[in-house]
Parts: C-alpha cells; sequence; structure tokens
C-alpha cells in the first residue's frame, strides 16, 4: 500500500505508471512525421507522436469514467502546459458519456502555475493566476496536468488546494519523468512514464516555445540554445 499526498491508501498496481518508455528509446526520425518547419533544427526526435497521445487518452478517459461516473467533477487545468491534454481528456469523457449509461457532469476551472526557466525549475514557483477555487470546497476534483517531473509543482498545487476542503482529489498526469531527485509522486492516472530529458509539444514549451507542435518531440541541444533566455 502506497500514500498518496493526498493522504489516501491506494495498491500499486503494473498500469498505474501507464506505458512505460525506457531510457534507451530513440524517438521516431522528424522526418516520419509532419511537424512545423520552424521548429526544423530545433527537436532531435518524435518521442510520443500524437496520435498515440490521443489513443492513451481515451483510454484515462475510460479509467476515469469507470472510477467517478455517475460523480459530479470539477476538473482543474493546470496551465499553461496541461491545456491541450485537459481539452482532449474532457473531449473523450464527453464521447464516452454520450454513448454509455454512465455519466459524468463536469465543470471546468483554471489555475496557472509558473516556476521553469530554460529546461531548469527553479525556486520561484508560484501561482500565477487562478479562477475563484473556493467552488471546491466539497466538490470531487479531477486536477489535469501534463508533466510531473521534479514533482514540486504538484506539491505545491496539492497543498493549495487541499486547503479548500474538496471531498476528493484525483489527479491525472499525462507524463511522469523519471527522474533521481523527484518527489516521486505518481498520479492517480498516468499517461506515460518517461526518461529523464526535456520534452516539448502537445502544450508543453522551452520558455513558450514549441506549445504549436503536436507531438511530444525532445528539444535538440541546438534548439535550447536558439531559445534560451
Ligand atoms: O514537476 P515540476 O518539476 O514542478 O514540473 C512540472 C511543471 O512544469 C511545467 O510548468 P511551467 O512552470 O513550465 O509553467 P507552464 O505550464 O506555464 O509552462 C509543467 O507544465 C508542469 O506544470
Ligand atoms: O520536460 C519538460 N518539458 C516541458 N516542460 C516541463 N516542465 C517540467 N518538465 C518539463
Amino acid at each position: 500500500m502506497e500514500s498518496n499526498m493526498a493522504g489516501w491508501e491506494r495498491k500499486q498496481t503494473d498500469t498505474d505508471k501507464g506505458i512505460v518508455i525506457p531510457d534507451d528509446w530513440p524517438g521516431y526520425p522528424l522526418d516520419l512525421f509532419t511537424y512545423p518547419e520552424h521548429y526544423s533544427e530545433d527537436l532531435d526526435c518524435v518521442y510520443i507522436p500524437h496520435g498515440v497521445i490521443i489513443d492513451r487518452t481515451e483510454r484515462l478517459a475510460r479509467n476515469i469514467m469507470e472510477d467517478l461516473g455517475d460523480h459530479d467533477i470539477v476538473v482543474l487545468c493546470v496551465l499553461k502546459g496541461g491545456f491541450q491534454f485537459c481539452a482532449d481528456l474532457v473531449d473523450c469523457i464527453k464521447v464516452l458519456c454520450r454513448n454509455s449509461n454512465k455519466t459524468l457532469p463536469m465543470r471546468v476551472d483554471f489555475i496557472r502555475l509558473k516556476s521553469y526557466l530554460n529546461d531548469q525549475s527553479t525556486p520561484d514557483l508560484h501561482i500565477v493566476g487562478a479562477d475563484n477555487l473556493s467552488v471546491l470546497n466539497g466538490k470531487n476534483v479531477l486536477i489535469v496536468e501534463a508533466i510531473v517531473d521534479t514533482g514540486k509543482t504538484m506539491k505545491t498545487l496539492l497543498d493549495h488546494v487541499e486547503a479548500f476542503k474538496p471531498k476528493m482529489i484525483k489527479v491525472a498526469g499525462l507524463l511522469v519523468k523519471r527522474v533521481p531527485s523527484g518527489t516521486g509522486y505518481l498520479p492517480d492516472y498516468v499517461g506515460f512514464e518517461i526518461s529523464n530529458r526535456f520534452v516539448v509539444g502537445y502544450a508543453l514549451d522551452y520558455n513558450e516555445y514549441f506549445r504549436d507542435l503536436n507531438h511530444i518531440c525532445v528539444i535538440s541541444d541546438g534548439g535550447k540554445l536558439k531559445y534560451k533566455i
């Protein structure tokens, strides 16, 4: 049994880490896919193609429906990196609601946390903007986050959200990075466990670049240099 940050006990199973991408996964050559020409010098490889992200998201939506179906939930989207995953996950849940006997009434709220400069987490982790989160009081909350890397953002967010005394908190994280110095936090729903490389695309950025790329890619050293602050 493991205890998550919200304090609930749960058993860890084989599928908890999602699709585990090993350290020696080289990714796909860029030329096998389409991507914006303006990033042609800035990427090493396509790490997770867009279609695979969507296929995995469909399954996460099904798992969420099975666990939470017939409850009302508040989806809390973590901006900016989480906007694409959240939009696609909500779309998948909507499709399931239209095509099954179960239903999952959702409202969607947003919170923005910012801490990264270049490819580094900084101690300056702050909440930039948030809807009035008092609406979370007594509610079932599903936090939707694109990536858990060091885990600092998720820790800060969970502490913040818990203060509003929701009835339940679940977390969906598209990516969890294997980092030796990480907090080890594992969301309730995980898309992929990835190696310790800086990835961009599908709304994940490097200094605000690459959010307009649909695949998840590994940024090249040249790309890091070009967009460095
Ligand atoms: O686990 P951690 O090491 O804390 O990193 C994860 C966070 O880092 C990124 O946010 P960022 O601060 O870059 O803001 P952004 O989402 O606006 O790009 C990402 O979107 C996560 O929220
Ligand atoms: O690998 C990453 N890519 C983009 N944003 C991030 N925020 C934490 N880790 C990452």
